[in-house]
């Protein structure tokens, strides 16, 4: 079943425990949680503190996606503040595996992340020991960006793999994902949808949740209709 990973990047974080209430109450089954560091990318975001308060303001899963350098060195004060799965990018991480290894020895869920420069080829190695792959559909640093196109090929690519090589990892896919993108990435095979500035509206949040996943779950629908 598809799932809305709501970016708590758009909402009031000033308010965040009841914006997190209000896009469960939509439908949304997963946090997504954007740490940003403004040296990976340029922007600064939360970190460790943030998800402890998170954690005990929700019990849905926290879904940190690291963009940051040295990702290594954060892993287990994330595991410390309650996250749930991390996910790493392709191009922040010096040895891949051992990032990897060190999200799953902390009891995480662990996920790889590739920017839209890179191909699904680089991370063919690692696609057995990990439980998602997130793929950006924006440059990563900033939410509310357009959606690029060529990530419906990247997402029918990986999908393609995982089918191949007998594996069952997630994808997710972030950025510009909205209701008038989300039915392609999810006939394309994604499973987990990142939604920020399609979601969090005030007074419209659960409304918002509620049609983006009535327009995932339509296009699920016909996916696995014409499997
Ligand atoms: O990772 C991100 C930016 O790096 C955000 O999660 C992503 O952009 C979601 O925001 P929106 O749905 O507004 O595009």
């Amino acid at each position: 079943m598809v799932e809305l990973a709501f970016s708590i990047l758009a909402s009031d974080f000033a308010h965040l425990a009841d914006e997190v209430a209000t896009a469960e109450r939509g439908g949304g089954t997963i946090v997504h949680v954007d740490v940003m560091d403004g040296h990976f990318v340029p922007n600064i975001t939360l970190g460790p503190p943030m998800v402890k308060s998170l954690r005990a303001a929700t019990t849905l899963p926290l879904d940190c996606h690291l963009m940051i350098e040295n990702p290594d060195q954060f892993i287990p004060a994330f595991a410390e503040a309650g996250a749930d799965m991390i996910s790493v990018h392709y191009e922040a991480c010096r040895h891949l595996n051992r990032s990897l290894q060190l999200i799953a020895d902390h009891k995480m869920l662990p996920g790889v992340v590739i920017n839209p420069a890179t191909t699904v080829e680089n991370i063919v190695e690692v696609l057995p020991m990990v439980h998602y792959v997130l793929v950006m559909s924006v440059n990563p640093g900033f939410g509310g960006q357009k959606f690029l196109p060529r990530s419906v090929d990247r997402i029918r690519h990986l999908a393609r793999l995982r089918q191949e090589m007998g594996l069952n990892f997630r994808i997710e896919v972030d950025g510009g994902v909205a209701h008038d993108t989300v039915a392609s990435v999810v006939e394309a095979g994604a499973d987990m949808l990142v939604a920020g500035s399609a979601v969090f509206q005030k007074g419209r949040t659960e409304e918002n949740a509620r049609d983006f996943l009535r327009v995932a779950r339509e296009a699920e629908a016909l996916r696995s209709f014409s499997a």
